[in-house]
């Protein structure tokens, strides 16, 4: 079984948090779901430079302040993914390019239970929703 070492990135603006939603997959439990974007740590890598790299490579996004938040263990059917989530700024909001994701929403904490995310992202969500100063 494949095992998976992935960081992703909460972005905050204001007191919204982006939220994008992937492409089709052959693994349809997480075809189309709503992610926080980030990618596979490649050897040599610190799990926030991954990071640094695959928001550049997606969104062209540059992030900074990277605060860490969150590791989730999750197992799907057909692998297994270790995910670091860090939270952070985006320098230039307004360059964003949606490289591989299909669509993005800025939405409040109190909001983001109207996705439907890929499910090791729900301890991430569940975190955000319970925590007032997170
Ligand atoms: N980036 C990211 N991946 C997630 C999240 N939740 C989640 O289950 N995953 C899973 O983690 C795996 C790795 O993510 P990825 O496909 O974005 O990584 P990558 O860009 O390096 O992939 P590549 O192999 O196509 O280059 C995927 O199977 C994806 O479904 C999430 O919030 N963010």
């Amino acid at each position: 079984m494949k095992h998976y070492f992935v960081s992703a990135a909460i972005i905050q603006v204001m007191d919204k948090i982006l939220c994008f939603q992937r492409g089709p997959s052959k693994y349809e439990y997480v075809s189309l779901k709503y992610e926080f974007p980030g990618g596979k740590i490649e050897e040599g890598e610190s799990p926030e430079e991954a990071l640094v790299r695959e928001i550049k490579e997606e969104l062209n996004l540059v992030i900074t302040n990277l605060i860490y938040f969150q590791t989730v263990e999750h197992q799907y059917p057909d692998f297994k993914i270790t995910m670091h989530a860090f939270k952070c700024k985006a320098e230039n909001l307004e360059d964003i390019q949606l490289n591989e994701h299909l669509n993005y929403f800025q939405l409040t904490k109190s909001e983001l239970l109207s996705l439907d995310w890929a499910a090791a992202d729900i301890p991430f969500v569940d975190k955000l929703i319970s925590s007032s100063n997170a």
